[in-house]
């Protein structure tokens, strides 16, 4: 198998609001993807669309090769809320899952319950923000499922168990080579833990592909005002900037710019999500859209 995750065409609206138009995807296996873009991109409803939680309105999608199909033993879904049962011990829900799912791995499950400091007796409504993610996350891991997709899974967490929740994933991801795919508002976060990022707004997908990939290909460019409706083939322009004597411009380019008119700087993860937030693609005709995907 090679996709973790296909979509074709895929849209999704809730009566006459859009919350994913058109999206066209091939998320590669084995791969920590970064899933990011402002409050009410659409990513939520991504994350449940590829956990059939939610079924397209328009379009197709394929998870793992299949079409999706809630509580698959192959998908594990953290929701943006980390649920849990309040009522219930961190053993209860250890139990439970494995009650449930018959692909559960106890030994897994009981060694990141020690290994994070859950105290199997303490019930999940006594649970710290940052610990009932860890116990979903746990959760969610011990199915062993091929694909993990979380939804905001650290935003409520400080920063030292946020790196501790990421630090979890990337073992988790290491050790069982599972495919994830994860929301967040953090890139620096994102930055640091995923090899593939997909970048939404406005219910559309911006950009998506290798995070390698995405730093070679993207450039800032600052020079001379210019023009920036003729870029040449091949370049295209994902944000610009100007003053009365000064224009710097984002570009996403297929191959190396190496023209002495431009001062050419590279860009990290952050520097490419912002300018795709808030950048002129959005502005740009048609064919230059159709350009940057
Ligand atoms: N159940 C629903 N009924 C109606 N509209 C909805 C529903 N769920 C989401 N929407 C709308 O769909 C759009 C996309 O929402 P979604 O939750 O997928 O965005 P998001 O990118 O996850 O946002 P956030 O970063 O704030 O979590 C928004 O305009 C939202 O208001």
């Amino acid at each position: 198998m090679t996709s973790a995750l296909i979509a074709d065409g895929l849209t999704k609206r809730y009566g006459r609001r859009t919350a994913l138009k058109d999206c066209t995807l091939d998320i590669p296996a084995g791969h920590v993807t970064g899933l990011v873009g402002p409050n009410g991109a659409g990513k939520s409803t991504l994350l449940q669309l590829a956990c059939g939680l939610l079924d397209p309105t328009a379009g197709r999608i394929e998870v793992l090769g299949r079409r999706p199909v809630s509580g698959s033993p192959k998908v594990g879904f953290v929701a943006q809320d980390t649920p849990v049962y309040a009522g219930l011990t961190v053993a209860d829900h250890l139990r439970m899952g494995a009650h449930l799912n018959p692909t559960w791995d106890s030994a897994l499950a009981e060694q990141r319950i020690a290994q994070v400091g859950l105290e199997p007796a303490l019930k999940a409504g006594k649970l710290s923000g940052g610990q009932r993610a860890q116990l979903a996350l746990t959760i969610a891991a011990a199915k062993r499922p091929d694909l993990l997709l979380l939804d905001e899974p650290v935003a409520a967490l400080d920063p030292l168990a946020r790196r501790n929740f990421l630090q979890g994933l990337m073992e988790l991801t290491a050790e069982q080579g599972m495919s994830v795919v994860m929301s967040s508002h953090l890139v620096a976060d994102l930055e640091r833990v995923c090899d593939y990022l997909i970048v939404l707004v406005d219910s559309r997908v911006q950009v998506a592909g290798e995070v390698e990939d995405l730093l070679a290909g993207h450039h800032r460019l600052v020079g001379q005002r210019c023009d920036t409706t003729d870029l040449g083939a091949g370049r295209f322009l994902v944000d610009q900037s100007h003053t009365d004597v000064q224009s710097t411009l984002v570009v996403r380019s297929t191959a190396p710019i190496d023209d002495p008119s431009w001062q050419v700087d590279g860009l990290n993860l952050e520097d490419i999500v912002l300018a795709y937030m808030g950048g002129a693609v959005g502005k740009q005709p048609d064919a230059v859209l159709r350009g940057n995907r």
